[in-house]
């Protein structure tokens, strides 16, 4: 489990108290030969490590920390802190494991269960899209992992094909893995929360008016999601990020007879529930100019 200490730092006379995280200070080359990259990104970094006392393969997402709160170089210390918690607290076979996490001067790395059958985007964009049968099985396992971690008021707040890995792509009946928590949020009793990060494609209306969220926002792009694996089309994709997020917001979605015609009512009632279509949305769509003024202030804080 992750050590927390309770460290007192003296600073002008007052005793603050940080209950910094402690991970493994050795350094992770000791026990693990570093591989080939996996996949990159904003201050991370993906590799294959190979675990020198066993033999077995893991993947390594290497993090660079900012030095200080000033810093915009890196990733912030306690959101980090935050992920690593939530992996410690989600043992499940649908979301990927934690094994260890190490420290040196301005990385983190934490060593997670290696899967080999790549994203589910990449599985679906081969496919164009998949059989009614196969998308069940795929949600199937999305919604047991999803449910577990909201048993425990953890909220993903990312979820998107490129966040769901399968651990063997040739496999019959490939096992689901939900990876990325970088952006996870672990709800206490009472506490509002409120988020203007997340991929514009999958993020929930109400995470663009900055309303308290929940776990309804994973809901809606699991709704998001379903439509994807089902069509192919994503449901509010716009040419811009600014044109998505206005589709959002007037729940300007449809069933193109084009790309639905083989799709069960029932799955599309399914949709339909997870992106609900209320009065007010169905008003605002009505209405010649949607609510700029929410839109303008989400444009203004959104980070990416
Ligand atoms: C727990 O958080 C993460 C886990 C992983 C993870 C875990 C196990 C694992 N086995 C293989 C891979 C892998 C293979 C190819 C590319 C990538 C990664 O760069 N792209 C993953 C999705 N991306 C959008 C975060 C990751 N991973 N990636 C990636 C990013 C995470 O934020």
């Amino acid at each position: 489990m992750l050590n927390k200490q309770q460290r007192s730092d003296k600073g002008a006379g007052e005793v603050k108290q940080s209950n910094m995280a402690v991970f493994k200070p050795e350094n992770v080359e000791d026990f693990y030969e570093i591989g080939e990259v996996l996949g990159s990104g904003h201050f991370a970094q993906v590799r294959k490590v190979h675990e020198r006392a066993t033999g077995t393969y893991w993947a390594g997402k290497f993090l660079k920390i900012r030095k200080n709160a000033c810093s915009r170089l890196g990733l912030d210390r306690s959101r980090l802190e935050e992920e690593v918690d939530i992996l410690h607290a989600i043992q499940h076979p649908n979301i990927i494991t934690l094994k260890d996490v190490f420290e040196s001067r301005a990385e983190v790395v934490l060593v997670l269960e290696l899967v080999t059958g790549g994203e589910l985007f990449d599985f679906i964009a081969e496919k164009e899209n998949l059989l009614e049968s196969e998308a069940i099985e795929f949600m199937e396992q999305i919604l047991k992992g999803l449910g577990f971690m909201h048993s425990k008021n953890i909220v993903h707040f990312d979820l998107k094909p490129e966040n769901i890995m399968l651990s063997d792509r040739v496999a019959p009946h490939p096992n689901i893995k939900l990876i990325d928590f970088g952006l996870a949020h672990r709800f206490h009793q009472g506490e509002e929360y409120r988020s203007s990060s997340g991929t514009p494609q999958y993020i929930a209306p109400e995470v663009i008016a900055s309303d308290p969220l929940s776990t309804a926002a994973d809901m809606w792009s699991i709704g998001v999601i379903t439509f994807i694996l089902l069509s192919g089309l994503s449901p509010f994709q716009g040419d811009t990020d600014d044109e998505t997020l206005r589709n959002i917001i007037v729940m300007n979605y449809e069933f193109a007879a084009q790309y639905f015609s083989m799709t069960s009512s029932m799955a599309k009632d399914f949709i339909q529930k997870l992106l609900p279509i209320t009065r007010t949305q169905v008003a605002k769509r009505n209405r010649s100019s949607i609510n700029m003024k929410s839109f303008k202030k989400f444009n203004a804080r959104r980070k990416w």
